[in-house]
């Protein structure tokens, strides 16, 4: 017994140790809400645009998740998020940015100077003009938490740089589709009637009717490549010029593309029998350079190319030799590789090539949509609330998010818990999680749930903050191993789930009765009233409500303990909340769980350690 407490005292010492988690049990009424318990260094007035209200919930997590960080990466001080856009961005976006954040506009910033800005900001929003580089978010030093494209392509953020630092990447990916495509179809009229050099020719004072011939559109064969959103509207309208559209996209669903008409085929054929190609990819290292000397010879020679994707998915040298060599007729380029384009490019000079300055999205009506769809994406992320657009985190809809959202914090807690119960708080290298409940697979979904424990495990432990963006991420680069089951129940489908396990195998634990009988630290809690409770311990039954400092005691099974343990927390006025016995059975052994308001010190817990009937006992902070 007597070196058992020694050996918990020191244990206490280290407990108390742990850099103390933010407070985060206040009971919040609506989603919208939760930003008053999401940081301590941003505040948000009620946001007026979409925002749902949702029945009263408590929980926490689940919003300060997305973008919370710990108080060292914060200012203490409540001020309002800053948000530096750094290109133009449509009046009406930032009239929801100003609402409830201080805005600056800075625009055509240096990679330096915007490096040297960054760690001023919550939040940064860019078009296509500006290089998000892994550079950018390391002179954030942590205060970043989002950035926003108002647009589709995120080619110019680094993501992977985004997830290691934490930073949420969203995007506008709706607003510009019909711009685009719209503009799409502007270039292939214009490129096969010539409009742009006919132009040019007259405003020269020429009159070159014959030179100016163009190719009709109709019966064509246009093939589409990518498929999306913007793919899927040119063959749409496309379709209404008469034109046969055929469509290539590995990933596109041949019911979409049925249902517009289109046949969708493979790379090869689309190249081979295409008499317009139109490119609508995303850039990526698989679509890098695809149209290169190879594929452009495999081409219909007069062939004719529209891209207002990206420059970087055409070869632009190869491109330069297929239209010298007539194998392509014609090139409409609204992107590309480098932008602006050198102004000596030959493949912008080329008298065959029809080019605009990636307008694609630039109608007012595209720009006033994207902004409005960046700004609220950006606001609700930094509430903390993942957002549908999320390009960097799996996305979660709200319904699941508000039905999930005390079992977050249940899991969370289950995290925090099960770190403070290891000998030393260190060596965890393998986690299982144990979800039981009535729904199916495909009606749970964890993500939220893993990345919450991997959460409460890593930050107490080190100085690193965790959320849905780099848990995933953190947790491998730790070695960590999280591994999950799911233990089907014939409980109520309504609970999404019954209980949630915590199992920490092959470590010591500073706690032996957490030791389950097959020699894993394990812990079970499950939501009671919207509240995460504690309900076994080991091999132990409990019932604790998980919150606040708890004294965890293992105790002979004996009248007059709480009175015992009760009476020293009183002596020294530390309050206690609650206390809860769960034991094996009569008189043999039994845990003791107390919250208390106040941290007791270390001679109190000592003195509770020296108890005789008590054998063994933690303090955890939750
Ligand atoms: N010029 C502009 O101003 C402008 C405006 C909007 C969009 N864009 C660009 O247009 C492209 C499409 O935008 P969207 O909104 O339609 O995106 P989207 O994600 O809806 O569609 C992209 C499609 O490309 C497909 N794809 C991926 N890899 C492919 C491959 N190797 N071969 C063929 N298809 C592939 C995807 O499956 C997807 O269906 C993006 O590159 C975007 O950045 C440009
Ligand atoms: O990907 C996009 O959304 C377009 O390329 C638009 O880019 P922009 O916002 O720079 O016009």
């Amino acid at each position: 017994m007597a070196s058992s407490t020694a050996a918990n005292s020191s244990s206490i010492i280290r407990s108390s140790s742990i850099p103390k988690p933010q407070s985060r049990s206040t009971t919040i009424s609506s989603l919208s809400f939760l930003s008053t318990l999401n940081s301590s260094s941003t505040s948000f007035p009620t946001l007026r645009h979409t925002i749902s209200h949702a029945n009263p919930i408590r929980a926490v997590s689940t919003v300060d998740f997305a973008v919370h960080r710990p108080a060292q990466a914060q200012t203490q001080k409540q001020t309002r998020p800053a948000i530096l856009v750094s290109e133009k961005l449509g009046e009406a976006g930032l009239e929801v940015l100003r609402e409830l954040s201080d805005v600056d506009c800075l625009y055509d910033l240096s990679p330096q100077e915007l490096a040297s800005k960054i760690s001023n900001y919550d939040a940064l929003i860019v078009r296509s003009g500006t290089k998000v580089t892994r550079d950018v978010f390391e002179a954030a030093k942590g205060r970043l938490k989002v950035v926003g494209r108002a647009g589709v392509g995120i080619d110019n953020v680094d993501l992977q740089a985004a997830t290691e630092f934490g930073c949420l990447v969203v995007n506008a990916p709706t607003a510009n589709t019909v711009a685009a495509a719209e503009h799409g179809i502007a270039l292939l009229t214009a490129m096969s009637r010539n409009i742009a050099q006919a132009d040019a020719s007259v405003k020269a004072g020429k009159w070159q009717r014959s030179k100016y011939t163009g190719v009709s559109l109709v019966g064509k064969t246009l093939a589409v490549m990518g498929f999306g959103k913007v793919g899927s509207e040119v063959a749409r309208r496309a379709k209404g010029l008469g034109m046969h559209v055929i469509a290539h996209d590995p990933y596109a669903p041949a019911d979409r593309a049925r249902a517009i008409g289109v046949e969708l085929v493979t790379f090869e054929q689309a190249i081979s029998t295409a008499d317009f190609i139109s490119l609508h990819m995303p850039l990526t290292p698989n679509t890098k350079n695809v149209f290169n000397d190879d594929t452009f010879s495999k081409m219909k020679k007069g062939i004719r190319i529209i891209n207002v994707a990206r420059g970087g998915v055409i070869n632009e040298d190869a491109l330069v030799r297929a239209l010298d060599s007539g194998v392509v007729a014609q090139a409409a380029l609204d992107v590309f590789a480098e932008e602006p384009p050198p102004k000596d490019s030959k493949l912008v000079q080329h008298e065959n090539v029809t080019v605009t300055p990636h307008l694609g999205a630039s109608t007012k009506e595209a720009q006033e949509g994207v902004a409005i769809e960046i700004a609220e994406a950006v606001i609700g992320a930094l509430k903390g609330e993942l957002s549908a657009t999320a390009v960097n985190a799996p996305m979660v809809a709200p319904e699941v998010l508000s039905e999930l959202a005390p079992y977050v914090q249940l899991a969370e807690k289950l995290g925090r818990l099960a770190v403070q119960l290891v000998k030393g708080g260190t060596g965890i290298k393998a986690v299982k999680i144990v979800y039981k409940s009535a729904r199916g697979p495909d009606d749970l979904d964890t993500r939220l749930l893993r990345a919450m424990i991997t959460k409460g495990i890593i930050e107490p432990i080190s100085n690193m903050y965790i959320n849905l963006v780099n848990a995933d991420f953190t947790a491998k680069q730790k070695g960590l191993r999280i591994s999950e089951e799911r233990v089907s129940t014939d409980s109520s489908l309504e609970n999404p789930i019954d209980s949630i396990k915590v199992l920490i195998s092959n470590v010591e634990s500073k706690f032996e009765s957490a030791i389950s009988e097959k020699g894993d630290i394990s812990i079970e809690g499950r939501v009671k009233d919207t509240i995460p409770h504690l309900t076994c311990i080991g091999s132990f039954g409990v019932d604790a409500s998980l919150e606040g400092n708890i004294i965890l005691c293992k105790q002979v099974d004996q009248p007059g303990m709480i009175g015992t343990v009760g009476n020293i927390l009183g002596e020294h006025n530390v309050n206690v909340s609650f206390m809860s016995v769960g034991r094996t059975s009569r008189r043999q052994k039994a845990i003791m769980a107390i919250g208390v308001d106040e941290e007791p010190a270390t001679e109190v817990l000592k003195k509770i350690g020296e108890v005789p009937a008590i054998e063994e006992f933690v303090f955890v902070k939750l």
